[in-house]
């Protein structure tokens, strides 16, 4: 059990990292009626947890000590008294507690007592990632996504696990990139040794890890006391691998392993396989290893003086079974074996068969009983088998439960082991993610490197050189363009991209994005070198995620995530944002993407990507000297009918634009893009007119040029149409329009409304 309790905003932006970072299935909410229970329901629905809600009475807390104090296992030495555990000091999260134990009932099956403890979930511990971002970077899989789709999520990419629990702890690590520096330090630590070592990669991969069962979900069943001789034997047969999985790791390097290798696996491993030998050597003891070919996982009889007994006795009235088969091939005048069968099921025991062919021996025969006959043959019993049978099916069944009550017995024993399984669970689930790692690197089409982070605090740089998407350049007939993206307080804090669509720019910025990310989980990065200093937060704001939340206008949604991303981001934040200001007017959207990379740039300094077909942001570097541009490039034909994407990301900001050209290729009709010629060369026109004069002056014209034509065009609804002749109206509108022009406002100008 988990718990903690934060501050949050308004729009529960901590909450909903939370949500990102465990991913839960289900959430329990009180039943309320309020602004703030819709917008937890919205973060629940848009991460894809299922909302229940609960009474509020549920939430009482009136029981709960007594409830924990059935449920916690508490140490040795440790106070027996739930009271005394310090978690049980938040009020609001043991409020919830106290819902979920009733939710899930957790108190009324005695099994789960003494199955629990208590500890605080601690999120200042990873990097801060919003819903936004993890749409954005494209971390997780989409659900039911084909197999040949895994390239296409950093967790498909990333995952080349053997084992369950390293499958699991890599999705949490995904959603959870670490703040401490020397946690991601540790990971790159081993990562490395992985990637030089290749033999050892492909040992572990190939022949240790693909061998581990899942120890995890075996622990808990022994804890539980559920599992069964097989699963003890499952955990028998990991147990006498992983010594070679041991000597692997101890051979690094020569023989002298790399001391993180060692604390971080080797020495844990190292007492774990120890911590396990009594259990081996009690599986040796009671497991009958002669039956386990067969898939049967039987209690030795010697292991118990009855169970001995029992044996030996079943073993004699097997004998005289037998026997019982000549002496009916006698009868019967029949060849034992071959025209006369003895053989068992579950039905009926013992019994003789005969093909149908052979029935006729039967007849007259009145000593022997016909069970049952059917395509295969007759089966019949003579009363002496019979009894035999019967003697024998009464010890079985006294040997089973002889059986089962040794063997929970040995569970019981076993139960002490669950907590070191468990561990060694947690240790090769760790090498089984850090061994991915390795491989996903040493398996990449371009070079991956180690990053080098820097502490936070310090001077903050991005330096990534030769920078690609991973999982883009995994597609098949892709050579992908590397870049360089190159960020440093006080000198570039904000790159702003520009160029023609499909151009490359969303590719460029989440490049940065997936590549910090990786770093931050400790795995290699797809560059030619990398150094950065460690992040608090990936934030992001990309198109793609529009139709997420249900009732909401594509502005809506697009206002929202970046308030949210405006709210959390700091000075060591990395923030992503894709086209903003695509959902409202031209003139509007503009000014709102102006705004916003103004405020990241001057305000929260926080390093950011900013990519847009607003050409008018080229001049924010004007006003604010850490907004630096930089283009994606094309080349155009002479002919101007094709477009070649050179996916090139240069400084500067672009000097051209290319959407006629796109539209072109995607085959418009000519007189569209006829006419979007004319159009484009009559804004030009204006832009000609007023282009030197600065962003502020630029926009108060627009303005006022607006203002003018709706006064213009109200004046004109006025006009009494049905009365006057088409002379007099059309004199009527030039009047009008003679006026406007007189207050020479070069945007009104430039809209061809003199001519
Ligand atoms: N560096 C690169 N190397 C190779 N191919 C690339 C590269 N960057 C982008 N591409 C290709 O170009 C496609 C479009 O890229 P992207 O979506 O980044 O363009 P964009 O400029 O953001 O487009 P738009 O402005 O239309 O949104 C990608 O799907 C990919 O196939």
């Amino acid at each position: 059990m988990s718990l903690c309790e934060f501050p949050d905003d308004e729009h529960f932006s901590n909450l909903e990292a939370m949500v990102v970072q465990i991913g839960p299935k289900e959430v329990l909410i009180p039943a309320e009626v309020s602004l703030e229970a819709d917008k937890i329901k919205m973060i629940m629905e848009r991460s894809g947890a299922l909302v229940t809600v609960c009474k509020k009475s549920d939430f009482s807390t009136d029981n709960l000590v007594q409830d924990m104090n059935k449920l916690i296992l508490f140490k040795e030495g440790q106070q027996q008294n739930s009271n005394a555990l310090p978690q049980m000091n938040f009020a609001t999260a043991t409020s919830a507690l106290a819902a979920l134990v009733k939710y899930l009932e957790l108190c009324s099956d005695q099994e789960n007592f003494g199955q629990f403890v208590m500890v605080t979930l601690d999120q200042a511990r990873y990097v801060y990632l919003d819903t936004a971002a993890v749409n954005a970077l494209n971390l997780l899989p989409t659900p039911g996504a084909m197999a040949h789709r895994r390239n296409h999520s950093v967790l498909g990419l990333l995952d080349k696990c053997c084992t369950p629990q390293g499958h699991r702890l890599l999705s949490q690590w995904v959603k959870q990139p670490l703040k401490d520096l020397a946690a991601i330090n540790e990971r790159l630590d081993v990562v490395e040794c992985l990637i030089d070592d290749m033999e050892l990669r492909q040992a572990l991969l190939e022949d240790h890890l693909r061998r581990i069962p899942d120890l995890q979900a075996l622990a808990k069943r022994i804890q539980r006391k559920k599992a069964t001789m097989q699963d003890c034997y499952r955990i028998y047969q990991a147990m006498q691998r992983l010594p070679m999985l041991l000597d692997a790791l101890k051979n690094q390097n020569g023989g002298h392993a790399h001391p993180t290798l060692r604390t971080v696996l080797i020495e844990p491993l190292q007492e774990l396989i120890g911590d396990m030998k009594n259990f081996q050597e009690m599986i040796e003891t009671t497991l009958d290893m002669d039956y386990v070919d067969k898939g049967e996982f039987l209690i030795k009889p010697e292991f118990d003086e009855e169970l001995q007994e029992m044996r030996e006795k079943m073993n004699e009235l097997e004998d005289k079974i037998k026997s019982q088969l000549n002496k009916a091939a006698r009868d019967l005048s029949l060849e034992p074996h071959k025209t006369i069968k003895l053989e068992s099921n579950s039905q009926y025991g013992y019994f003789f068969r005969v093909s149908l062919k052979d029935e006729k021996a039967l007849r007259g025969q009145s000593t022997y009983t016909v069970l049952d006959s059917v395509k295969n043959g007759v089966k019949f019993r003579s009363q002496k088998m019979t009894n035999l049978n019967e003697e024998y099916s009464q010890l079985k069944e006294q040997y089973t439960e002889q059986q089962k009550k040794i063997v929970s017995e040995v569970i019981t024993v076993a139960v002490s082991y669950s907590n070191p399984l468990q561990q060694l669970s947690d240790v090769l689930a760790w090498l089984d993610v850090v061994t991915s790692f390795a491989a996903v690197a040493a398996g990449a089409p371009g070079p991956y490197v180690r990053p080098t982070m820097l502490e936070g605090g310090g001077q903050r740089v991005m330096r990534l050189k030769q920078c690609r998407h991973p999982c883009l350049e995994m597609l098949t007939n892709t050579t992908y363009i590397p870049n360089d993206i190159h960020m440093e307080a006080d000198k570039c804090t904000l790159l702003m991209v520009t160029g023609p669509n499909m151009g490359g720019k969303s590719t460029y910025i989440r490049s940065a994005g997936v590549t910090a990310l990786l770093a931050h989980i400790g795995c290699f990065v797809p560059c030619d070198a990398a150094e950065m200093s460690v992040l608090d937060a990936i934030l992001a704001r990309v198109g793609a995620s529009d139709s997420q939340i249900k009732g909401m206008s594509t502005f809506m949604v697009e206002m929202v995530e970046t308030a949210s991303i405006l709210r959390m981001a700091t000075p060591n934040s990395l923030v992503i944002i894709d086209e903003l200001g695509r959902g409202t007017s031209t003139y509007e959207g503009c000014g709102i993407a102006w705004a916003i990379a103004e405020y990241l740039a001057k305000e929260v300094k926080a390093f950011s990507l900013f990519a847009t077909h607003f050409h008018e942001l080229t001049r924010l570097p004007e006003e604010v000297p850490t907004v630096h541009n930089c283009h994606v490039t094309a080349v155009t034909s002479d002919d101007e009918n094709s477009l070649t994407l050179l996916y090139e990301v240069r400084p500067g900001a672009c000097d051209q634009s290319f959407g006629i050209h796109c539209a072109k290729m995607a085959r418009f009709p000519t007189h569209v893009i006829d006419d979007a010629k004319q159009k484009l060369a009559d804004l030009e026109d204006y832009q000609g007119d007023i282009s030197a004069s600065d962003s502020a002056t630029k926009r108060k014209i627009i303005k006022e040029g607006e203002e003018l034509i709706s006064e213009f065009l109200s004046e004109c609804k006025k006009l009494k149409k049905d009365e006057l002749s088409d002379e007099d109206l059309e004199k009527a509108v030039t009047k009008l329009k003679d006026e406007i022009i007189k207050k020479n406002n070069p945007y009104v100008s430039a809209l061809g409304v003199a001519a």
